[in-house]
C-alpha cells in the first residue's frame, strides 16, 4: 500500500491518468478521493460517475450531456454532461470495466482530443480533467477476452495501481484501530484478545467496508469496557483457532468441559447458552431464532457439551 500511494504522489501532479484496480470495498473511492484532495485539480470538482450503475442509455447523456431537444424527454434547457463538469477537476470513472464497447469508443476520443462534444451538439468545447478510473475486475483479463478495448485499456493506464485486499495488508491492526476510533466517537472499547485474534485472522472478502461493517456493529452491541469476540458475527469468530489455556482466566470455571474447544466454539457456546437462558432452556424457540433445526441445535450442544434442560 505504501508502495502505491508513493507511486501516486509522484504521478498526480502531472496529470496522468491513474487506474485503480482492486477488490470490491479495497477502498479505490477513498483512494481516488485523497488523490483529487492533493492533486493539482483540487480546487476543482471530483465528479464521480459509476458506469456499473447507470444502464447503457444513460451512461452517454450522463457523460457528455446533451443539447436542448436533443431526444424525446430531454431537459428542455439541455444538460451539461460530466465529463464538463469536471472541467478543471477530477474526472472519476468507477467500474469502468463495465462501460459499454460504444462508449469505450467514444471515451477515448474525448481522451485523446480533450474536446467533448454533447449528443445533438455540432461543435465541441475543449474540457481538462485529472482522470482517475477503478473497477474490481481484471482489465487486462477484460481486452484479452474482447470485452474491453486495448487502446482505452493503455489510455486510461498511464499508471495502474493496485490497491491490496485488506487480508494482503500488513497494517490490518492499525486499520481496525482507526476505525474504531471513527466509529466509537466518544465510545473507547478496548479490544479483547479473543476479538482481535478474529479480526486478524479473518479473510474479510468483503474487505475495508465489511470491515467497517463488523467494527460499527460490533460497537453498537458493547455497552461495556471491552470489546469481544461476543460482540463480533459468528461467521468471524469461526476463523479464530485460539486454544482455550489463552482465553484466560474468566473461562477457566468453564475451561475443564471446554477443554479442546477453539475460540470460534467457545463464542457458539456463550451464545447459544445466552440465548437458551433467555428462551427458559427451549431448544425449538432457540432453534428457531438461530434458523436451523432442533436436531442440529442439538447436536451443536453436544458437541459443545451443553446439557439439556
Ligand atoms: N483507508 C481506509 N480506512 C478506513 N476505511 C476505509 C478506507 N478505505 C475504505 N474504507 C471503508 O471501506 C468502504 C468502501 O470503500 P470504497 O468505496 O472506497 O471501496 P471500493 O474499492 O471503491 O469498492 P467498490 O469496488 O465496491 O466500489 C468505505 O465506505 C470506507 O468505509
Amino acid at each position: 500500500m505504501d508502495a502505491q500511494i508513493h507511486l501516486a504522489r509522484r504521478v498526480i501532479t502531472r496529470q496522468i491518468p491513474i487506474l485503480l484496480q482492486g477488490e470490491t470495498g479495497s477502498g479505490k473511492d477513498v483512494f481516488a478521493n485523497a488523490l483529487h484532495a492533493i492533486s493539482p485539480a483540487r480546487d476543482g470538482n471530483f465528479v464521480a460517475v459509476n458506469c456499473a450503475s447507470l444502464p447503457e442509455t444513460l451512461i452517454e447523456s450522463e457523460l457528455f450531456g446533451y443539447r436542448a431537444g436533443a431526444f424525446t424527454g430531454a431537459q428542455r434547457e439541455g444538460r451539461r454532461g460530466k465529463i464538463m463538469q469536471a472541467d478543471g477537476g477530477t474526472l472519476f470513472l468507477d467500474e469502468i470495466g463495465d462501460m459499454p464497447l460504444t462508449l469505450q469508443a467514444r471515451l477515448l476520443r474525448v481522451l485523446e482530443e480533450k474536446r467533448v462534444a454533447p449528443l445533438g451538439a455540432d461543435t465541441s468545447s475543449s474540457v481538462e480533467f485529472q482522470l482517475i478510473s477503478a473497477s474490481h475486475r481484471d482489465l487486462g483479463e477484460l481486452v484479452r477476452c474482447g470485452e474491453f478495448r486495448e487502446d482505452l485499456y493503455y489510455r486510461l493506464g498511464g499508471i495502474a495501481l493496485h490497491l491490496p485486499a485488506l487480508r494482503e495488508r500488513s497494517d490490518r491492526r492499525a486499520l481496525i484501530d482507526r476505525i474504531l476510533a471513527e466509529e466509537g466517537k466518544w465510545q473507547r472499547p478496548e479490544l479483547a484478545a479473543d476479538a482481535e485474534q478474529a479480526l486478524m485472522q479473518y479473510p474479510w472478502p468483503g474487505n475495508l467496508r465489511q470491515m467497517r461493517h463488523v467494527l460499527r456493529t460490533a460497537l453498537a452491541l458493547c455497552d461495556g469496557p471491552r470489546l469481544t469476540a461476543h460482540h463480533l458475527p459468528l461467521e468471524i469468530v469461526r476463523q479464530a483457532t485460539v486454544p482455550v489455556p489463552r482465553m484466560g482466566p474468566a473461562l477457566s470455571g468453564a475451561a475443564m468441559t471446554q477443554a479442546g474447544l477453539t475460540a470460534a466454539q467457545i463464542h457458539d457456546r456463550h451464545t447459544i447458552l445466552d440465548l437458551l437462558k433467555t428462551h427458559r432452556w427451549n431448544v425449538s424457540t432457540v432453534a428457531r431464532v438461530l434458523g436451523v433445526s432442533r436436531n442440529t441445535l442439538y447436536r451443536r450442544m453436544h458437541l459443545l457439551s451443553i446439557a439439556p434442560r
